[in-house]
Parts: structure tokens; sequence; C-alpha cells
């Protein structure tokens, strides 16, 4: 079977980390390539990475122009997939890399994004507990947030086995590309490199109801969560330290971490005294975890690594995709990093 795919962001860093994929991919045709003011341009002159489709040239993003396709991938700026999906058929299994479908409470979306709630869509992380079910056979798909994905992939085994139940703080050191190509004053070079800054410190990041509610649908109740991002000079990566209150046997922690991901094939929990690395994951859609309890302090300590524009978007979104066509879970995703 092959699958005629449409990426729509194509120019963006999520957009072009989803093309580097989909070239690898043994289903898949590559389609429309779209966007906004860069409509019109050859795709070389803006992702020069991608060469064998250097000389497609960019169009619109309209119904039409994305129409006519099995699969689309909408990498836009939030807000911006609601409209364009309603016009796509039943049929046409639409993935959105943006935010506009990950929540399921509606007064969560207006409090934390605004504007009008587009609904929401099966969650496009396929490692927690009944996330697979609901992926197979979906025709819309949510791709998660990039920092949710390694923190409540982190923390997902101890809540499920009730090792968690309380007062978890997650602190993710990222790379600059989780913002986005377009020019924000923060993220100039000089402002980047040599520096290291916190933002959406003490409950600000909207990130924090998307770990909520990932986390208390695991646990069968609340779970309060306080979310610290911390902007550091690597263009990508995510490293993620998630810890809280231990409320089980320590010796339980590795057994309950290696029973969870001992069948997952992007999710490796290291061998003892090994602790992840942005580095080790760069370009790979995998997740590296580290277990640990904290004895004196009586908290479960779990180090995460990932690269934010693979398993923290693109590779996450073509797992999804796999999973919900029936093809093979692993299908063009990388599973080995790049070194040094
Ligand atoms: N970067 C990351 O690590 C992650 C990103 N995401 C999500 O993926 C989405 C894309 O992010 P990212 O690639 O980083 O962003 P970029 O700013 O790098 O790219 C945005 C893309 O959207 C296009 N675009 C902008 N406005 C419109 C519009 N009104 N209509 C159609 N196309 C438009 C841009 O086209 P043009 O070139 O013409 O401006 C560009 O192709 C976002 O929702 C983001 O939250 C999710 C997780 C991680
Ligand atoms: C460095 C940086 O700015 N990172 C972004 C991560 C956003 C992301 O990747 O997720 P979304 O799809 O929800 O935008 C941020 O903190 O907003």
């Amino acid at each position: 079977m092959t699958l005629k795919v449409a990426v729509a962001g194509a120019t963006g860093y999520a957009g072009g980390e989803l093309l580097r994929l989909l070239l690898a991919h043994p289903d898949v045709k590559i389609g429309a390539l779209t966007a906004a003011s860069s409509a019109g341009t050859p795709l070389g002159s803006l992702q020069p990475h991608l060469a064998p489709l250097a000389d497609r040239v960019v169009a619109e993003t309209s119904a039409d122009t994305l129409g006519g396709h099995d699969v689309v991938f909408l990498a836009l700026p939030h807000g911006h997939s609601g409209a364009i999906a309603e016009q796509l058929g039943p049929d046409v299994l639409v993935v959105d890399l943006g935010a506009d479908h990950r929540l399921r409470d509606a007064a969560d979306w207006q409090h934390w994004y605004g504007g009008d709630y587009a609904g929401t869509w099966p969650y496009g992380l396929p490692e927690l507990p009944g996330a697979r079910e609901r992926l197979r056979g979906t025709r819309r798909v949510a791709v998660p947030g990039c920092f949710p994905t390694g923190g409540s992939l982190a923390l997902a085994p101890a809540v499920a086995a009730g090792l968690v139940t309380t007062d978890v703080t997650i602190v993710s050191v990222t790379g600059a590309s989780g913002a986005g190509k377009s020019l924000k004053p923060h993220l100039l070079g000089s402002e980047v490199m040599g520096n290291a800054s916190a933002y959406g410190v003490a409950g600000a990041h909207r990130h924090t109801p998307e770990f909520v509610q990932n986390l208390s649908a695991v646990a069968g109740r609340k779970i309060t969560v306080s979310f610290t991002p911390v902007l550091a000079p690597m263009p990508r990566g995510i490293l993620t330290t998630a810890s809280a209150p231990l409320a089980g046997a320590p010796g339980e922690v590795r057994k309950v971490y290696e029973a969870a991901y001992a069948d997952e094939p992007f999710v490796t929990v290291l061998p003892e005294g090994q602790w992840p690395t942005t580095a080790a994951t760069v370009g790979s859609n995998t997740v590296q975890l580290q277990v640990s309890v904290d004895e004196q302090a009586g908290r479960l300590v779990v180090v995460a690594a990932i690269d934010n524009l693979t398993k923290g978007t693109a590779g996450g979104a073509v797992q999804s995709m796999n999973i919900a066509l029936g093809l093979d879970e692993t299908a063009g995703l990388p599973a080995t990093g790049v070194a040094p």
C-alpha cells in the first residue's frame, strides 16, 4: 500500500523533521507541501537538508491543496488546525502536531490558549496506558506537546503502579528549536548562546494542563504538577527531571519501570548508573530513561531524554499514523541517533 501524504507547515521545524522521516517511510509518497508566507518558494531554499524535495514548490495551505490525500499532517501554529481539519473528509487521516485537539476540557483550552475550542482527538502518545487502543483505526490524532511526551512517559509507570500519588515536580531543559522558526527576540543567537533561562515558571506554561491530564488519567484521580521549562543553548533535545514523593517500596521501582517498557520499541530504561543525555537521542524516535530513589528525601527521581523534533513531535506523529492505519508501528522511524 502506498499512502499519499500532505504536510501543512512544511517549511517549519516540525514540518521539516516530519518530511525527513516520511522520505524514509516505505509506505509513503509525499504529496502537497504547504505553508503561508513561504508559498511559491522552492522547498530547497528553506529546508536544504531535504535534498530529494528541493525542487518542490510550497503551496498555500487550504482545503483545496490538502484535498485528495490519504493522510494530512498539520504542523501549523496553534489555533489553525481546527478550521482546516473540518474541511477534510472523515476518511482522511488528519494528524495535528499543534495543540488544538490535545486538551479534553474546553475550559482548560479557553484558559491556556483562548479562541474557539476545536474538540479533542485521540492522543498520539502510544506508550501511555490505553492509548494504542484509541489510536487504532482513528482518522484524527492529536500529537502531544514536546514537554508532555518525555515528562508523561517518565512518570506514567510509577503513577499507574501507585508509587506516585501527588506533588509532582517536572523540570525540563530544552533546545531552542522547540519554539519554532519564527523570529522571537529571546531566541536570537546572542540571547541563547552561553545562557540558560527558565520561563513559564510557577504553573504558567501551557503544557501544565497536558501533564495533569495525562497523569490524572493514568492515576484515575487528580495529580497536581509543578512544571518549569529551561531554555538551553542547544538546537534540539529535551532533558526532563521528574520527581515526586515515593508512595511504595524503593525496591519495587526499577521492576515497575522495566516491566512497563519491556516491549516498547522506542523507550529504553537504561542500565543502573547510566544517565540519559539529549545527545544520545538526536534524530531518533527514542525516549531514554533512568529511574532512581532519593532515599534521604523520600522521592522518586526519573530523568528522561528525547529529541523534541523527533519523538517530541514528528516521530510521535508518524508512529501514531502507523498505528492508526495498521502499519508496522516502527516503519520509517529511526531507533538510533547520531554521535557525537
Ligand atoms: N518545534 C517543536 O519542537 C514542536 C512543535 N510542535 C508544534 O508543531 C507546530 C509547528 O511548529 P514549528 O514547526 O516549531 O513552527 P515553525 O514556526 O517552525 O513553522 C510554522 C509553519 O507553519 C506555517 N504557517 C504559519 N502560519 C500559517 C498559517 N496561518 N497558515 C498556514 N501555515 C502557516 C509556516 O509557514 P511559513 O514558512 O510560510 O511561515 C511554517 O511552515 C506548532 O503547533 C508547534 O506547537 C509540537 C511539538 C514540538
Ligand atoms: C523552547 C520553546 O519555546 N519551546 C516551546 C515548546 C513548544 C512545543 O514544542 O510544543 P507545542 O506544540 O505545544 O508548541 C515552548 O515552551 O512553548
